[in-house]
């Protein structure tokens, strides 16, 4: 369970910019489970998944994973805990070009030190279940939309880890390419999974893998459905 109390998050603190992008979020995400946070524009998602996935620190409130607190963790402990039990899949996929896409599945494990070839076939096997294992080769620039949020999708997964964060995933997919990325969701929550979306897409909030809609305006949160 990830638990956030009156979280807040200012950016620009102090100065005549400053953005009050949270303020007072109290919400439980469940495990196992698909939860969408919506919302218009601005009205701080991506903030919000930023501080659950331990990539920014709250302003001020608590967010525990687990029971265990880590909005006060030292920067040491969350990059540790960003790459044992976060997977990201970032809005515009941030794939690296020029590498091929098993050489992008990979990248997230290099920094664990695992051995080569271990790595290069647990990526394979990503790949495979994610029907792109003919594609491994090809480099990432060469992929259609679908193929690249797979592609992300699968990295997103090498280090197996437990939550898949994804920030806008179908923003620039076809209705079919939303559809599967939904069933792909709904298989990882099978498997045991907790996937967390930033979506105002309505194919993603509306549709029947998703267990929670956590509703956004203006920093806060204005409704919750189940
Ligand atoms: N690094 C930053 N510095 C200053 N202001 C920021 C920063 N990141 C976000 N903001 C501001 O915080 C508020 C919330 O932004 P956030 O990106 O969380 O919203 P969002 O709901 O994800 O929006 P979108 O759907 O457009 O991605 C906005 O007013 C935004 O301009």
């Amino acid at each position: 369970m990830i638990e956030l109390q009156s979280v807040t998050k200012l950016y620009n603190e102090g100065r005549a910019n400053q953005v009050e992008a949270l303020r007072g979020i109290d919400l439980t995400v469940a495990r196992n489970a698909v939860t969408v946070l919506k919302g218009p524009s601005g009205s701080g998602k991506t903030t919000l998944l930023s501080l659950i996935a331990c990539m920014a620190r709250p302003t001020s409130g608590r967010i525990s994973l687990d029971g265990e607190l880590v909005s006060g963790l030292p920067e040491s402990f969350l990059t540790e805990l960003r790459r044992t039990t976060f997977g990201f899949v970032f809005q515009r996929f941030n794939l690296v070009r020029g590498l091929s896409v098993l050489e992008n599945v990979m990248l997230p494990a290099v920094p664990l030190g695992q051995d080569h070839a271990d790595v290069r076939a647990r990526a394979m096997e990503r790949l495979d279940a994610l029907d792109l294992a003919g594609k491994a080769q090809m480099k990432v620039e060469q992929l259609s939309g679908g193929e690249t949020q797979r592609a992300a999708i699968a990295r997103a997964l090498i280090n197996d880890a437990p939550i898949l964060i994804a920030d806008e995933p179908t923003a620039n997919l076809d209705t079919v390419l939303a559809e599967r990325f939904i069933d792909i969701v709904t298989g990882l929550r099978a498997e045991g999974r907790t996937v967390i979306i930033t979506s105002h897409d309505p194919r993603i909030w509306g549709a029947e893998g998703v267990d929670a809609v956590i509703e956004l305006r203006d920093g806060q949160i204005t409704g919750e459905f189940a």
